[in-house]
């Protein structure tokens, strides 16, 4: 009932209430996260690094056994450089460091550094239910979308569905979450299996993962 502790009258900060959910469902939905004006710079960021050529096609897998896989996942992605941030990326980056700190301050997970990287879903892409941390990415201990589309709506498709795992659950599973601009969604990666499904039009967002010493 952590959630309870915060109320709405603007003492708490969109950090205190991703720690409070996170501490209550093991998953937050943040909307208004980024600004407008800064969700578009980053995605016209990501969209001139689609047009000069940056993106590959995602992989799944690690290490020796990364495959091509387009039946498991067809989007495609460019990877960041989060100790050489462009200016664009910068603020974003911050509020990233600001909500790892908050995390290891409630939590004491230990969460030490941050990877992520832009992921272009054209119109039909989709990803199969998988875990983000697993055999072979055991450092990845929370995952952090930002998603970078303009005028999201239902019709579009391209929701992020979220299942019940291995531990029960306070949430509503399974769970649908559109990709809205702006929207930060945060959960415990080992907690819950997630799809992304197909869209009508390109689907565009920042996805990333905090993660502990190896
Ligand atoms: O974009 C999303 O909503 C989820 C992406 C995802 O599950 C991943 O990249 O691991
Ligand atoms: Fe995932």
């Amino acid at each position: 009932m952590a959630q309870t502790l915060y109320t709405d009258d603007g003492s708490s900060n969109k950090f205190d209430r991703i720690v409070a959910d996170l501490a209550e469902s093991g998953l937050s939905i943040c909307d208004d996260f980024v600004s407008p004006l800064l969700v578009s710079s980053i995605a016209q960021e990501a969209r001139e690094l689609w047009e000069a050529g940056e993106f590959r096609h995602a992989r799944v897998g690690r290490g020796a056994s990364l495959q091509l896989r387009p039946d498991v996942r067809n989007d495609r992605i460019h990877w960041l450089d989060p100790e050489n941030p462009t200016a664009v990326e910068l603020p974003y980056f911050l509020d990233l460091e600001t909500l790892r700190q908050y995390i290891n301050r409630h939590f004491y997970l230990g969460l030490f550094e941050y990877e992520g990287h832009f992921a272009l879903y054209p119109p039909g892409a989709s990803y199969d239910t998988h875990y983000d941390r697993f055999i072979g990415a055991m450092e990845r201990v929370v995952t952090c979308i930002l998603y970078l589309n303009h005028d999201w709506q239902a019709e579009d498709g391209g929701a992020l569905e979220i299942y019940p795992g291995h531990e029960p659950s306070e949430l509503p599973l399974p769970m649908q979450i559109l990709p809205k601009g702006g929207r930060l969604v945060t959960f415990i990666s080992e907690q819950f299996p997630h799809a992304v499904l197909p869209a009508g039009r390109d689907r565009l967002s920042l996805t990333g993962w905090f993660r502990i010493r190896p």
